[in-house]
């Protein structure tokens, strides 16, 4: 798939659209009815959103772990009821998604009546960007925190080799006056998605950002991808950040880490095989004032000393504009779509 380009000719679509083409897409290559919608939805609503990284950039890898036979497009979650505040699902070698959606009813009735539940999803593959999995908790007023390990491609602080994924941490919370309070952050210096497109563009990283295959630091993205590796964001606290990942979406969850699922069977995989947590809590059952009031103020605070962007403002920004235009996609990523969906 094209990396997102400002010269092509383009067209717009709508999101409903978009979701259709992309649930054909995934129906012709092996989804169930129910996998096929809830991966169609997640992979527009990136677009949408302007997180080009894991939005139609990703619908070629997703059909080609499809045709690899290394994950089941049409498994079917197992939620486990464990405790009062934890909810488990074995993921069956599907997607992480329908796992959490099948869950979703259970966690939020715990959450709700204990004021906090947890939900490890095991056996799982993720492939997408993680706010959709938190932000639908802040609209309904909880928090709620989520990790999802990936494949190892991350060098940790003060290591040699790469270990670590790209792991990323995504937070939601309401918030009084306003969309909620969305952060979603690969704990990788980048992405590999935005390594991928910047190849696929010819653009050079900012440095920092990876090593070669000798170990060198380089800001070419094909160094990074060929034989290098990734470094975490700011050093050492990145690093903690991304090995406490690896021990709660990972080791918690009973998923695989980063570095243990080999798909060299499968050629054409592209998801990584592991797990993901999430923590939802019911703020209303804390002992504080009004949590989307004191949210807001934070967030007032923030603006009265200079702060012109959130964390999610630019998204927010993005789906507006989609919302009033349109999704826009080159053309020749739109007929990339097309034959792939079959028509
Ligand atoms: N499934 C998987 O295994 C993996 C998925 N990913 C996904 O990749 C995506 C991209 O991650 P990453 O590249 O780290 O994200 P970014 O560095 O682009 O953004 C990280 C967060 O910071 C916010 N932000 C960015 N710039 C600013 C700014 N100047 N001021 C205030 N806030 C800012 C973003 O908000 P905004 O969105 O509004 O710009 C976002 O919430 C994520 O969605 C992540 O989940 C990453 C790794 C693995
Ligand atoms: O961009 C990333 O980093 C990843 N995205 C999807 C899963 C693999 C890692």
């Amino acid at each position: 798939m094209s990396a997102p380009s400002d010269h092509a000719a383009s067209c717009t679509l709508s999101f409903d659209a978009l979701v259709s083409l992309l649930e054909k897409i995934f129906l012709r290559h092996g989804t169930s009815t129910e996998v096929a919608r809830c991966l169609a939805e997640n992979c527009a609503g990136a677009e949408r959103d302007g997180a080009h990284s894991h939005g139609v950039f990703r619908i070629p890898g997703y059909v080609s772990t499809l045709n690899s036979g290394w994950v089941n497009g049409k498994a079917v979650p197992v939620v486990e009821d464990v405790a009062s505040g934890f909810v488990a699902v074995d993921a069956s070698n599907g997607f992480a998604q329908p796992a959490l959606a099948a869950a979703r009813p259970l966690l939020v009735a715990k959450a709700r009546s204990a004021g906090i539940a947890v939900l490890a999803i095991r056996n799982s593959h993720h492939f997408a960007a993680l706010w959709p999995d938190v932000e639908p908790f802040a609209y309904e007023g909880l928090v709620a925190l989520s990790v999802v390990n990936s494949m190892t491609c991350v060098v940790p602080h003060g290591a040699d080799r790469p270990l670590f994924g790209t792991n990323p941490i995504a937070f939601a919370a309401p918030r009084a006056d306003g969309e909620p309070i969305v952060f979603d952050l690969a704990t990788s210096a980048i992405a590999h998605g935005d390594v991928q497109i910047a190849a696929r563009k010819g653009e050079l990283l900012p440095p920092g950002m990876g090593v070669d295959s000798l170990g060198q630091p380089t800001r070419d993205p094909k160094a990074i991808l060929e034989g290098g590796a990734l470094l975490p964001f700011g050093g050492h606290k990145g690093s903690a950040l991304s090995m406490m990942v690896e021990l709660l979406a990972a080791a918690l969850t009973g998923g695989n880490f980063s570095f243990e699922f080999d798909w060299h069977n499968h050629p054409g995989a592209k998801t990584p095989w592991t797990g993901q947590l999430l923590i939802v809590i019911d703020p209303s059952k804390t002992a504080g004032q009004n949590f989307a009031e004191r949210s807001q103020e934070l967030v007032r605070q923030m603006h009265g000393v200079g702060l012109r962007r959130l964390p999610g403002d630019r998204r927010h920004r993005e789906r507006s504009k989609s919302n009033e235009h349109g999704i826009t996609l080159d053309e020749q990523t739109l007929a990339q779509l097309r034959e792939l969906a079959g028509i």
